[in-house]
């Protein structure tokens, strides 16, 4: 942002900081938004795989209640020891007639003639629930009956699909909603920028310097300091306009603020005031001290290249703030002094009479 960047950046930064500022509220509910979406993806990828998993465990554990119950009425078995006398002969026949089960027998159970009824392994490293179910002969305990119900692999898959399913639907909600948010909050920006500044140059419009004015005038006075303002006008402008082009017109206006901008010290804010009229608010410093200062500003743009061939030049027109002048007031002064600059040639620097 060129001219008088130190303090124009300095106002809007200020004043766009607070919540009751149009930017400043914009900028605390996009952040907002950003954090609840952090917060919810990562919220979800921890709970949607244990909540999925939950799901399908809290499903296979009413089957194997089902059939926990089952059994217990109908089985009797046999005491562990023989279970495990038993367990190799009926591992080698499940194995043979299931081979894809991938089973290993732990505890078998049989009725009373002998057949088997139930056989119940589980596979290794896969999640699992484990039931408790007792066994019972008559009405009498017999033993505890262990079932134990893997994840096939469908499930854990299915759980798996779920949860990325789930994480994808988050993500694009969140990038769905992150773009047109990042769209809306930049158009927010430039028009919050636009009403504070000049679009063709950058600078601060009136608007935003009586602010700066308003704010370097109660602090002049309270600390008893010198407030100058200068104003300057482009000498001829229409004839460079009418020669050249209003598009070359336009360069010689940007070219311009860049070189007035590096004359400037950082406390001074120039503003363009309206067509090719800028206005420079210099605190600390005296009508004689802004005199010189319009002196060397004026030569350093005649001397300067500013997009034409030929040299540009401006009048410059200064006075001094008064503890009651509102900026208009002051700009008045100064433009009358600007006034007997150009009746008396152009390309010179002149101070209020009055004031
Ligand atoms: N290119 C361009 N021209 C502008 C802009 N704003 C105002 N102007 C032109 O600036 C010219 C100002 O003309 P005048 O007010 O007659 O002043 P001047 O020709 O500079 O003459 P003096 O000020 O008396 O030296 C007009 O032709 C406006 O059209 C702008 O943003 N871009």
């Amino acid at each position: 942002m060129p001219g008088g960047d130190a303090m124009s950046s300095r106002v809007v930064r200020d004043h766009t900081a607070s919540w009751s500022h149009p930017e400043g509220l914009l900028r605390a509910v996009g952040n907002g938004f950003i954090a609840l979406t952090i917060l919810a993806v990562v919220a979800v990828t921890w709970m949607s795989y244990d909540h999925h998993l939950r799901y399908y465990c809290g499903y296979l554990r009413i089957l194997s209640q089902m059939r926990a119950q089952h059994i217990s009425e109908r089985i009797i078995s046999r005491h562990p020891e023989s279970w495990k006398h038993e367990a190799a002969r009926i591992e080698a026949l499940l194995g043979r007639q299931r081979p894809e089960a991938h089973l290993s027998l732990e505890e078998c159970v049989y009725d009373s003639d002998g057949r088997l009824i139930a056989a119940v392994g589980a596979c290794r490293g896969a999640p699992c629930l484990r039931e408790h179910a007792e066994l019972r002969d008559a009405g009498v305990s017999v033993g505890m009956l262990e079932i134990r119900m893997e994840l096939n692999p469908l499930v854990r898959r299915t759980a798996m699909i779920g949860t990325v399913a789930t994480l994808m639907g988050l993500v694009a909600i969140g990038l769905f909603g992150w773009f047109p948010m990042r769209g809306w909050r930049e158009s927010q920006q430039r028009v919050c920028f636009l009403a504070e500044h000049d679009p063709l140059t950058e600078l601060l419009n009136r608007q935003a310097a009586e602010r700066v004015y308003a704010h370097e005038r109660a602090r002049a006075s309270r600390h008893e300091l010198a407030l100058s303002v200068l104003i300057f006008d482009i000498d001829h402008f229409k004839r460079i306009n009418d020669s050249y082009g209003h598009e070359r017109g336009d360069q010689v206006l940007r070219a311009l603020t860049a070189l007035v901008s590096e004359q400037l010290r950082a406390s001074d804010t120039l503003v363009r005031w309206g067509g090719e009229e800028f206005v420079i608010i210099a605190p600390h410093t005296t009508v004689d001290l802004a005199v010189q200062f319009g002196e060397k500003l004026r030569a350093a743009v005649e001397a300067a290249h500013v997009g034409i061939p030929e040299a540009v030049t401006i009048s410059i027109g200064i006075s001094p703030c008064e503890r009651t002048d509102s900026l208009p007031a002051a700009v008045d002064r100064a433009d009358e002094a600007l006034y007997r600059a150009k009746r008396a040639g152009r390309n010179r620097v002149e101070r209020a009479e009055s004031g």
